[in-house]
C-alpha cells in the first residue's frame, strides 16, 4: 500500500500554506484543484488515477457557523455533506438521500480524525472542533441562507466549496478521506472586509505542521 497522502486545496495560497508546514514534503502530494465541488472532484480523480495514496485530505480556509467555530479555529470533518444536492419541493428542500437517488454524505476516516485531533489539541492553543463540514456551490451570504442550511444540517460546524467533490472522488476509489478547514469568516451576511484570510492561512500552516508529525 502507498504511504503517500494526497492533499487537495482550492487555490494556490492554500496549497502554499499547507506545503509550508509539512515536515517531510515527499510523503505528500499537495495540489490546488480549483474552486467548487466539480473542479475539486475532477482534480482529485485525476490524481487518484495516476498515483496511489493511503489518505486524501481536502484542506483550506472556510466559513464557520457562529457559536460552533470562530475565526482562526480549525474544524476537522466527521462527515462531509453536500448541503445543496437535492430538489426543491412544495414542502421545502429534500436531499438526494431523502429522495432515494444518491447520497450527499461521506463519512470521514475515524482513525485519521483521531490522530490529527490529538496532535492539534496537545500542541497548539488554536481551538479545534470535530463535526460535519458542509459543501455548497454558492458561498452563503445572508442570515436567511445560513438558517436554512442549519435547518437542513443542524450539526454543521463549517462551510466550504470543495469537500464533497474531493470526498466523492476518494470514496469512488475506496480511499479514506477527511476535510480540514481553518476558519476565515463567519457563515452569514456577506462582509468581505471581515474575512481574516492571512490568519486562517497561518492556522492552516500550523495545522499542517502538526498533522505531518502524526500521519
Ligand atoms: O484572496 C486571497 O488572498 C485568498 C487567499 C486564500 C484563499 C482565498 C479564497 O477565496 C479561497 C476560496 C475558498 O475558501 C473556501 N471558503 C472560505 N469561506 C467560505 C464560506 O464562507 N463558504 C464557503 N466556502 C468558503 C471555499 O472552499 C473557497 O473555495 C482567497
Amino acid at each position: 500500500m502507498s504511504s503517500r497522502i494526497l492533499i487537495v486545496t482550492a487555490v494556490e495560497a492554500e496549497r502554499k500554506a499547507i506545503e509550508d508546514g509539512l515536515k517531510v514534503p515527499e510523503h505528500y502530494h499537495v495540489i490546488a484543484g480549483g474552486a467548487g465541488p466539480a473542479s475539486a472532484a475532477a482534480a482529485t480523480a485525476a490524481a487518484l488515477a495516476s498515483n496511489s495514496y493511503k489518505l486524501v485530505i481536502n484542506a483550506g480556509i472556510g466559513g464557520g457557523f457562529p457559536g460552533r467555530a470562530e475565526l482562526g479555529d480549525i474544524v476537522i470533518s466527521t462527515e462531509i455533506i453536500q448541503a445543496d444536492l437535492g430538489s426543491e419541493t412544495a414542502e421545502g428542500f429534500r436531499s438526494v438521500d431523502e429522495l432515494g437517488f444518491g447520497t450527499s454524505r461521506v463519512t470521514a476516516n475515524p482513525e485519521a480524525i483521531q490522530s490529527i485531533l490529538s496532535a492539534l489539541q496537545t500542541s497548539t492553543d488554536t481551538p479545534v472542533h470535530c463535526g460535519p463540514i458542509i459543501t455548497v456551490s454558492t458561498t452563503t451570504g445572508t442570515a436567511q441562507t445560513a438558517e436554512e442550511l442549519l435547518r437542513r444540517i443542524p450539526e454543521a460546524y463549517a462551510e466550504s466549496m470543495e469537500g464533497y467533490g474531493v470526498a466523492a472522488a476518494a470514496s469512488y476509489m475506496n480511499v479514506p478521506v477527511l476535510e480540514i478547514r481553518a476558519i476565515s469568516n463567519t457563515v452569514g451576511p456577506r462582509n468581505r472586509d471581515a474575512w481574516r484570510i492571512p490568519e486562517a492561512l497561518q492556522a492552516l500552516t500550523t495545522a499542517s505542521q502538526k498533522l505531518s508529525e502524526v500521519l
